[in-house]
């Protein structure tokens, strides 16, 4: 297994190449480089402050970056408005939903101005079980009651891309394991899923590839398989984590 990223994919639904970006005189991300194929899920993991949410933010337009991103092969939106569009949803690790606003409301507002977006809202609603809290307002919410609301937001688009950003954080044993049963379907219906996540367990049961960061560059990258037994993941991790990670093993 190799750091160095295979060669490229034309069909690549989102294409990252030697993606930089700098903060003053910190470079968070390093000329980093990965895709994610139509149907596939992909994440990115590694240690605090390793550049994880930073590629995320590069890719939505969020942070100045240089490198190439594409989507479906053209350069992505520069600006954040325009990612629905080209049909990219994402999740906040502060989930930013409307608090005063009932569920439904909250999920509508992607789409609100579409002819069947009840219908739409509706199935997701029905889909990420949320329909016997539809009228309720997302303050009176637990979390992960809100982060599936978060989760039904972003997939009320039918995106092509969805950008999870820490999706299990927060959550228990049982919640995780429907969230990944959500997140395979979605997967299986053609989206593709570049997730941030800390937790290895989850992510070593979902990811059909994983990308390791640490202070900025990609040290490895492989299958779940490939992952776990990588010294350099191990070294980058020092901990528990790797730990976890061999306990999945
Ligand atoms: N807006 C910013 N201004 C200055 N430095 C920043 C900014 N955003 C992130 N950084 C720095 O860039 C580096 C990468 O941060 P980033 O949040 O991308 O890491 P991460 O891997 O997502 O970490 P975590 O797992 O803790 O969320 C860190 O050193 C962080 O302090």
């Amino acid at each position: 297994m190799s750091p160095e990223e295979p060669t490229r994919d034309p069909a690549a639904r989102l294409s990252v190449e030697g993606l930089t970006v700098a903060f003053g005189g910190l470079t968070a991300v390093d000329g980093v480089s990965f895709e994610v194929r139509p149907g596939e899920v992909v994440a990115l993991i590694g240690p605090n402050g390793a550049g994880k949410t930073t590629v995320f933010n590069a890719i939505c337009g969020l942070v100045r970056s240089r490198g190439a991103i594409a989507i479906d092969g053209a350069p992505a939106p520069r600006r954040t408005a325009n990612l629905r569009e080209r049909g990219v949803a994402r999740t906040l690790q502060g989930l930013g939903l409307f608090v005063g606003l009932s569920v439904r409301e909250n999920v509508l507002v992607p789409i609100a101005d579409h002819g069947d977006a009840a219908a739409r809202v509706q199935r997701r609603l029905d889909e990420l079980s949320l329909a016997a809290l539809a009228d309720t307002p997302v303050a009176a919410l637990s979390y992960p009651d809100r982060k599936r609301v978060a989760l039904a937001r972003a997939l009320v688009s039918e995106p092509q891309l969805l950008l999870l950003d820490e999706p299990a954080g927060g959550l228990g044993a049982d919640d995780i394991a429907d969230l990944a049963d959500i997140v395979r379907s979605v997967a299986a219906g053609g989206c593709s899923v570049l997730l941030v996540e800390h937790h290895v367990d989850f992510v070593m049961a979902l990811a059909d590839r994983i990308v390791v960061l640490d202070f900025g560059r990609v040290i490895s990258r492989g299958t779940p398989a490939e992952i776990r037994v990588d010294p350099r993941v191990e070294e980058a991790y020092l901990g528990t984590r790797v730990q976890d990670v061999r306990a999945t093993a």
